[in-house]
């Protein structure tokens, strides 16, 4: 096997699995973890608490360099920071989720954190064995070059059904709320991403019928195929 440090790519819808398999795979693999997601969301964390007007993109776009947003990287314990203050619970209530997609369809806001993602890569292949970075458009604009590309789905059901599990009785309307909710972000994600296409170079795995551990395995197998 080769000792090359390593990029994976793996995007793909809301609650398609991204963050736990991408976690998992990081750890069985020794590579460290990039939550790209998290990052829109602190950004919009820090624009709704500076009463940001967040209809007004260019309000969002002249606002967005100034949160300093440090992510890190340990698959067993990813962190997230905004100006010092831990937002790593912050970032995933319903005001923020509701809000994200707004701020990540500001092209500034994207400019910023792609830049920061990149460093973030660069480092952790510069300091460690690579990394496994999930998002949206990882790997079409974030890392084209990647080692590894996975499109990860489920269908909407199965992410509905597992995003309900997750989050009990919270959401209004149960499963068939939380399917209105994954289908409404994804549409509006899908004006500046695309959330339902794999990028060229991407196998696409589907994980409706597969446990958490067997996704972990597939794509764990794909990435040492590409390794060789
Ligand atoms: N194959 C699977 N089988 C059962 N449950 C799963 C599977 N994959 C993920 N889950 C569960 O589904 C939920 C959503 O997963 P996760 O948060 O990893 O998705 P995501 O794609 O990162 O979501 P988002 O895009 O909203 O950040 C979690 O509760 C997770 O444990
Ligand atoms: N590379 C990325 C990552 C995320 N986004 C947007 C789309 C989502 O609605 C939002 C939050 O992501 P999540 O935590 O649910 O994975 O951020 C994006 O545009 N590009």
């Amino acid at each position: 096997m080769s000792d090359k440090a390593i990029v994976v790519a793996v995007d793909g819808p809301s609650g398609s699995g991204k963050s736990s398999v991408s976690k998992g795979v990081a750890r069985r693999l020794g590579l460290r973890y990039l939550d790209t997601g998290a990052q829109y969301r602190a950004m919009t964390w820090w624009m709704l608490r500076n009463g940001v007007d967040l209809a007004d993109r260019e309000a969002v776009a002249a606002a967005c360099p100034k949160p300093v947003i440090v992510s890190g990287t340990d698959p067993d314990e990813p962190s997230i920071t905004v100006d010092g203050t831990d937002v790593a619970a912050g970032i995933r209530t319903a005001e923020v989720t509701g809000a994200v997609s707004a701020v990540a369809g500001v092209q500034a806001v994207r400019d910023r954190l792609i830049e920061l993602q990149r460093q973030i890569i660069a480092a952790a292949l510069a300091q460690s064995a690579g990394v496994v970075a999930e998002g949206r458009d990882i790997a079409d604009v974030v890392c084209p070059q990647a080692d590894s590309k996975i499109f990860l789905t489920a269908s909407p059901t199965a992410r509905a059904a597992r995003r309900s599990a997750e989050l009990g009785a919270v959401v209004a309307g149960g499963s068939a709320g939380t399917l209105a909710d994954l289908a409404r972000r994804d549409a509006e994600d899908a004006k500046t991403t695309r959330p339902h296409e794999a990028a060229p170079g991407a196998i696409v795995v589907d994980a409706t019928h597969l446990t958490l551990d067997q996704v972990i395995e597939r794509v764990v197998e794909l990435v040492e195929t590409a390794r060789g």
